[in-house]
């Protein structure tokens, strides 16, 4: 008779299909013994098995396998997974053990009390976690199986069981009794769980058993069987929440450390940078701040989140138009309470890059004086030279040094008087190096800037003041020169008009850029520089006498190369040496006639025109030897004229004698240069033919 009774059912949830356990009854018990002795005797076929009512299709179908796989219902044999195997699956499913670990703990009291067992296998029927029980057997026969971690009790090993095929259906399962294969299992009743993974697999199978101690029709036994699929069913649910739950710690975990990482490596870069890092929401609100932020803002900890950037600018409005407006900007600024101007770069942080709308802001404060001393150093305008390039060591000279180094020493303004090419220009990097070598140098030659230009050249102008300038405006010289030295060269060629107005900023050091409207403080020092008679200029009303008071509080006087005595072939040589070095060529000497020279000429070009003339001579000399006949047609016949001018104009006899013997004597080397070849000589001695013909006879010097 067919068994179609449903009593009981519950839900899938991997399916969620309704999962129909069919009731027990005397009945079915019987049915079911009787066609499995014919099953297992060989007496129905395959067929016969399926078709019957009083079966599971499931357990028919294990019951197939399992004969096909060779188990003896009656004895089977046990096998135990080897260790290292078992050691590396224990490790692979340490997060799930680690799960049902202490609920079995748990129910190990209820299963002492209510005679349960209760056992996690993986989806191959390795038991992960057993509770050591041994089943008892047969009337209280106590027999060998013990269920212990490491055994392997599957389809294969011990036929037809709850968990394997729980595993196989990936749905809960349960079986009574005889519904098992092997016949110790026929006074067990088991009902099993899938904890199924993230992956969709089967990661494990709870099972949770009992013995038979009543007949299974039994009313009372119905309902507690209903209840054991229903209690490892929701354990298994359970352990699949924590199980998703320590995943996703894990990754919040890994997340956590990196995103912790991330930030102690930007909290690092961040405090190396010497600027001051601010982040503001839109609304000016500060976020964020580093080490150098807070010290320029002056913030305390407990100000962050709290205070908003407009308490510590001056120009309040604008710099929230700028936030506000959401473009990349830099603004200098003056900081509330601090002396020094900043450059503020603003960078926004969009909410996302499609609407660009402002959500935050990254402000990066730098001193304004260490930006410009940045631009003018990139833009060559750094002083190189310091007291110990300037090479002498004439009386004048050494004299003008020491001054110098005296008036370097205060911030006073200097004024540089000298002819051109004395060294004026090395003399103020000199100063400048002395007093503020970190601050910028700032060179103008106020004789080679247009005259329109010098006013904006200096002063800087605002965006849009006049045709042709930066959309964006430009710092002026004077700004630029800010915590350093404007350098004016050639300051008697400052245009009279504007004279007023550069007296004006050295008393109030204040600049205003054209066509702007706010006034700037400004602190550097001005080191004037002249060849002109500015107390000449000043009585013919060239130069505004009271700036001239104002530049020439400190005077230093560069004397003349002619004045500098011996200084001349030091510096000679010193540039010979420093040329040949640079070009990599070996040092020539300079014959005595050059060497005469050097002494005699009056070098009206100073120290620049015997630097050209020496790397004029180098690159024209063939030999090791500079003669005369390599330095610049202009020397040579302003020497010669020179040198005329002397034996004409000194009656002395001493004088004249010895500079004819240094005549007779270059002569003599010349030609013994030469081996008397009296062209040639003429050449080297840079005089012509026939001077030498003529000389020969006037000092009865045989060839
Ligand atoms: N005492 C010195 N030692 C070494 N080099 C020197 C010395 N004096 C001048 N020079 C060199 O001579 C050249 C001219 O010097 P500098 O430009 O300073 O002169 P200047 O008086 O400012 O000239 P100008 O009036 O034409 O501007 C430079 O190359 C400089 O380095």
């Amino acid at each position: 008779m067919p068994f179609s009774s449903v009593n009981y059912s519950l839900v899938d949830k991997a399916t969620h299909k309704r999962i129909e356990i069919r009731k027990m009854t005397k009945e079915r018990w019987e049915g079911i013994l009787e066609v499995k002795e014919k099953f297992l005797q060989n007496e129905i076929g395959e067929d016969e098995l399926l078709s019957c009512s009083y079966l599971e299709p499931e357990v028919a179908k294990s019951w197939i396998r399992s004969r096909n796989y060779g188990v003896d219902h009656k004895r089977v044999i046990l096998r135990c997974e080897a260790k290292s195997k078992f050691k590396e699956k224990l490790k692979r499913n340490e997060a799930l053990i680690k799960i049902v670990k202490p609920l079995r703990e748990i129910f190990k009291n209820f299963v002492e009390a209510s005679g349960y067992g209760f056992q996690l296998y993986d989806k191959n029927g390795l038991i992960l976690l057993g509770d050591g029980e041994v089943i008892k057997v047969k009337n209280n026969v106590t027999k060998g199986l013990c269920l212990k971690e490491g055994i392997i009790l599957n389809e294969k090993n011990i036929g037809t069981n709850s968990h394997s095929l729980c595993a196989l259906l990936r749905r809960p399962v349960q079986l009574i009794g005889i519904e098992n294969y092997w016949d110790e299992l026929a006074n067990t009743m088991a009902s099993a769980a899938p904890i199924i993974g993230e992956d969709g697999e089967v990661g494990g199978v709870l099972l949770l058993w009992q013995w038979l101690v009543c007949e299974p029709w039994n009313e009372n036994f119905q309902r507690l069987f209903s209840h054991m699929l229903g209690l490892v069913t929701s354990i298994a649910v359970a352990i699949e929440t924590q199980l998703r739950l320590l995943k996703s710690y894990e990754e919040l975990k890994i997340a956590n450390d990196s995103l912790a990482m991330t930030n102690r490596m930007l909290e690092t870069t961040l405090s190396l940078i010497d600027d001051g890092i601010i982040t503001v929401d839109r609304n000016g609100k500060i976020t964020c701040v580093n080490q150098e932020g807070a010290q320029i803002l002056n913030l305390k900890p407990d100000d962050i989140g709290r205070r908003n950037i407009t308490e510590f600018v001056e120009n309040t409005s604008s710099f929230m138009d700028l936030l506000k407006k959401g473009e990349s900007a830099a603004i200098e600024e003056v900081v509330k309470n601090k002396d020094e101007n900043y450059i503020i770069s603003i960078r926004p942080v969009y909410t996302n890059d499609k609407n660009k709308q402002i959500n935050a802001a990254v402000l990066e404060f730098s001193r304004a004086k260490k930006v410009n001393a940045l631009v003018t150093s990139r833009s060559g305008a750094a002083a190189s030279f310091s007291f110990d390039d300037i090479v002498g060591v004439s009386e004048a000279i050494t004299r003008a040094k020491e001054k110098a180094k005296r008036f370097a020493g205060c911030k006073e303004n200097i004024l540089i008087i000298g002819e051109s090419g004395t060294g004026k220009e090395l003399f103020a990097q000199a100063i400048h190096n002395w007093y503020c070598p970190e601050g910028p140098f700032v060179a103008v030659n106020c004789a080679a800037l247009p005259r329109e230009l010098i006013e904006s050249e200096l002063f800087g102008y605002e965006g849009g003041s006049f045709t042709g300038a930066d959309r964006h405006g430009r710092p002026g010289k004077i700004e630029l020169a800010e915590g350093g030295t404007l350098f004016l060269d050639e300051i008697g060629d400052m245009p009279i008009e504007l004279q007023a107005v550069l007296l004006r900023v050295l008393e109030d050091k204040k600049v205003m850029r054209v066509g702007g409207r706010r006034f700037k403080k400004v602190d550097f020092r001005v080191i004037a520089a002249t060849n002109s008679d500015l107390n000449k200029m000043v009585r013919e009303k060239l130069f505004r006498e009271d700036l001239y008071y104002r530049l020439s509080v400190l005077r230093v006087d560069i004397p003349p190369l002619r004045d500098r005595g011996k200084d001349k072939e030091i510096l000679a040589r010193y540039f010979i040496e420093k040329y040949c070095k640079k070009i990599g060529r070996k040092t020539p000497q300079i014959s005595p006639t050059v060497r005469k020279l050097i002494y005699e000429y009056k070098w009206p070009g100073n120290v620049r025109q015997l630097e050209n003339a020496v790397i004029f001579a180098i690159n024209v000399s063939k030999g090791d030897v500079i003669e005369v006949r390599d330095l610049p047609d202009e020397i040579r016949s302003d020497f010669s004229s020179d040198h005329l001018r002397i034996c004409n104009h000194n009656q002395s006899n001493k004088r004249v004698l010895l500079l004819t013997e240094m005549e007779k004597n270059a002569i003599v080397e010349a030609l013994s240069e030469t081996k008397g070849n009296i062209p040639r000589a003429a050449e080297l001695l840079g005089i012509s033919k026939s001077t030498v013909y003529r000389k020969l006879k006037e000092y009865n010097i045989s060839v």
